[in-house]
């Protein structure tokens, strides 16, 4: 049988190609006509005044011309994929599927509760395929006895729950997420769960009391594992700790198949080195793996994800197995989903466009970029180009060598924590050439970019039956928080030497440049937003006309402009199944984003020069300047520190999410620009109006900055409401309330100062 009656994949282009790229010419000439608008009025203008209304005016909206070219190129090709696992298994022999190596990273035993990383392991351990060929690999970066305990007690628990999956065929893998379903129809699901509930009132009780007692350890050999955590044992210095939980060579689970490996690594570290974050728990386990399994393919998981489909990886060697494809394809990626986001996603976290629609304009070209979580490599990626193999500094590390030695041997484990000390990576290439690549907080970005440029292409693949499933925070400050560390890392890869716009285009082409410039360059659309949300308020206030008025043809102009954008975003949602009111939330959160997190840097996240974490400080913060403090790192004198997202749930707050209502709560700095903003685009509204019934405002020519200041209100509604006629825990603290009240006031001042000369 020929291969084309068996295909393993396939794909087809959007109908809306031919339309997009019309419409993007049509938008790029309004565009033009708009710079050319405002550069002929600043050539033109008569007062200082206006001269520097027009200038700000200019640069805003040379900003959104160029992000919004950026975005063009997610809609010159999109694509859509579909695979056929089941001709895989017709052409695959089981004897020839390849092992896999799946990642898992977890950073604070508190922010991170090791009831979830677990959850993790396990959904990806039951995976519907030769247990032999899997194995998992924890990263412990919080360096936590609790978390090996948690994992201790997995490896027990999954004696039986792989059986139980296995032979009843259960799709739902992570056993958190499948006791929550009906599962009456299997007889011995109750059995299991109890010693589900039994492993996680130990977990818990062991985590609220802070360390393992005794009572809790079985055996010598676990006390001995445990007694490392000695007395000058702190996460910040500590030596490495690899344990085998579970050993496909020797541990049989219940019904007598063999176990997939299971293995705690906790890396060395010390309060001298540069631990970099997650990429450098990465790049321990790519190494660590190496000497253990070295699996051809390698899974890198989040612990806030699992598996929600154990068929996925015949779905990856749909691709990596294609002869065509293998010999260039560095990674598949799949999208993040996320579970218990609310009906109309409020905090906009489900990212849509990061996750999907742009996903598939850039499989277009050359393939997603890396997400950090849901991604399967091909290890070979790792060490340079499809043609340029970069080797590591010793053999056994090579992405072709074949492990010949029991992973418990001493020669491997000894090996094993030499890789994973604090100073193996000194003069070597790790995390510059080889392996993912450090010098910025979003790691993924960065290093799948770098891959892309070196000659490696990526596939983005989304099944309809969501491959795995995550958690998203649940509260506002988490959300801005994300949003600050993100904003960071681009701007990191913007100015680096790999700029996007200038290397990334070289090497690359304009598609692909300009997509990872988007990305990058995003922040500064904080600079826009910034501008539209106090200048024309402000001029409002003073009287001061900055628009063309409604009769002349300029105005007409900005209609397009703001409908063409508005419109062309909302079909994009819409097609990808999004709803109004998620599209709504969506456009607004990205305003709060552009107001608050990409612009102010805000608690903690500094530290010195050695590492050590600044101390948690009281609550409000001088507000930095997001760009501010990527100076202080260019100058050396703060560097940034990865914040982990917290993954705990508070009741109260999972309530008020529930029902839809943005959480505030505690006096961020962050909220203040928003606040400020929401106040002016209420006064000036109001005041617009009082003034034209007096009759001394001529409406006609404020109309565009009345509706831009009508539209802040309506995107301010819940602002207002958490100001006013709020009296939950959630609500903006008067405090806060208070502060933007008076710098709005202080601006108005300003503006009346030098708006009126
Ligand atoms: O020093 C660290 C810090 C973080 N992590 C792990 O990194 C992962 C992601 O952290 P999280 O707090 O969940 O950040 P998010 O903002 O949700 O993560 C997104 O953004 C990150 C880059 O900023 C990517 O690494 C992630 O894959 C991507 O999902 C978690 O598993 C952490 O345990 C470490 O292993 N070591
Ligand atoms: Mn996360």
């Amino acid at each position: 049988m020929s291969t084309d009656d068996l295909p393993l994949h396939t794909h087809k282009h959007s109908l809306r190609i031919p339309f997009n790229r019309l419409f993007a010419l049509i938008y790029w000439c309004a565009i033009l006509a708009l710079l050319y608008h405002h550069t002929h009025s600043l050539l033109h203008s008569t007062t200082l005044t206006s001269f520097f209304i027009t200038l700000t005016l200019l640069i805003s909206d040379s900003i959104l011309a160029f992000l919004n070219i950026a975005t063009q190129a997610f809609r010159m090709n999109p694509l859509y994929r579909k695979e056929y696992p089941e001709n895989l298994k017709r052409v695959l022999r089981k004897s020839d599927l390849p092992a896999l190596d799946v990642f898992i990273c977890t950073a604070d035993p508190y922010k991170e509760p090791p009831m979830n990383v677990v959850n993790t392991a396990l959904s990806v351990m039951a995976y519907d395929y030769p247990t032999e060929k899997v194995s998992v690999y924890v990263s412990d970066d919080g360096g936590s006895a609790l978390t090996l305990f948690a994992f201790m007690e997995a490896a027990k628990f999954a004696r039986h729950w792989l059986p139980f999956c296995r032979e009843n065929n259960i799709l739902e893998r992570c056993p958190e997420a499948f006791f929550e379903t009906d599962h009456s129809s299997f007889s011995e699901a109750e059995n299991i769960k109890k010693m589900y509930q039994g492993m996680k009132v130990r977990v818990d009780n062991v985590i609220e009391r802070g360390k393992v007692d005794s009572e809790y350890i079985t055996g010598e050999r676990e006390s001995q594992v445990f007694s490392k955590w000695s007395d000058g044992f702190i996460r910040q210095d500590h030596p490495t700790i690899i344990q085998v939980l579970s050993d496909n060579n020797k541990e049989r689970d219940i019904t007598g198949n063999a176990m997939p490996n299971l293995i705690y690594v906790s890396r060395e570290k010390n309060r001298i080195s540069e631990h970099n974050f997650k990429a450098g728990a990465l790049n321990v386990l790519i190494r660590v793996s190496a000497t253990m399994t070295n699996a051809p393919i390698v899974l890198t998981l989040d612990c806030d994800m699992y598996s929600n489909d154990p068929q996925t990886l015949y779905r990856v060697l749909c691709y990596l197995s294609d002869p065509e494809l293998r010999s260039k394809l560095g990674y598949v990626q799949f999208p993040q989903r996320f579970r218990r986001i609310n009906k109309n996603d409020i905090y906009a976290c489900e990212l849509k466009r990061m996750f999907v629609i742009n996903a598939e304009g850039m499989d277009g070209v050359l393939g997603p970029d890396y997400f950090g979580t849901g991604c399967f490599f091909n290890r070979r990626v790792f060490f340079g180009g499809p043609s340029q193999m970069l080797s590591p500094e010793i053999l056994e590390l090579a992405p072709d060598n074949v492990v010949d030695k029991p992973i418990q041997s001493t020669k491997v484990l000894e090996l094993a924590h030499r890789v994973a000390a604090c100073n193996y990576e000194r003069n070597t290439n790790w995390g510059r050439k080889i392996g993912v690549r450090y010098g910025s907080l979003v790691e993924d970005f960065f290093t799948g970019y770098q891959m892309q440029c070196e000659g490696w292409r990526s596939i983005f693949c989304n099944p309809a039956r969501p491959a795995f499933y995550g958690d998203a925070p649940i509260n506002l400050v988490d959300v801005l928080n994300q949003t600050k560390r993100w904003t960071i890392g681009n701007l990191e890869v913007a100015f680096s030497r790999y700029s996007p716009v200038t290397f990334g285009v070289r090497a690359m082409g304009i598609l692909m440049g300009l997509s990872y410039a988007h990305y990058s360059f995003w922040p500064i659309w904080s600079i826009p937003i910034t501008v539209y949300a106090f200048l024309p308020q402000l001029a409002i206030l003073n009287g001061i006309t900055i628009f063309p008025k409604v009769s002349e043809t300029w105005f007409l102009l900005y209609v397009f402009l703001f409908l063409g954008a508005y419109t062309q975003d909302f079909i994009d949602f819409v097609v990808e199944g999004g709803t109004f009111p998620r599209w709504w939330n969506d456009q607004r959160m990205w305003m709060v984003r552009a107001l608050s997190s990409l612009l102010f840097g805000s608690s903690g996240g500094r530290r010195n020069l050695l590492g050590a974490q600044a101390p948690p400080g009281p609550y409000v913060r001088p507000p930095l300047f997001g760009s501010i403090e990527y100076l202080l790192k260019s100058l050396r004198i703060s560097t940034h520190v990865f914040n982990v997202t917290s993954k705990v749930l508070d009741e109260d707050q999972s309530i008020r999410y529930e029902q839809g209502t943005i959480e505030f709560g505690v006096p961020s700095p962050m909220f203040v620009p928003l606040t400020m903003a929401a106040l002016l685009n209420l006064a000036a509204f109001t005041w617009g109006h009082v003034e034209a019934f007096r009759g001394r405002n001529d409406l006609e020519g404020l109309f565009l900055q009345m509706f831009i200041a009508g539209f802040g209100i309506v995107n301010c509604i819940p602002i207002y409401e958490a100001i006013i006629s709020r009296n939950d825990k959630g609500r903006i603290p008067r405090k806060t309330t208070l502060v933007s009240l008076l710098l709005a006031f202080a601006l108005y001042l300003v503006a009346y100062v030098t708006l009126r000369n």
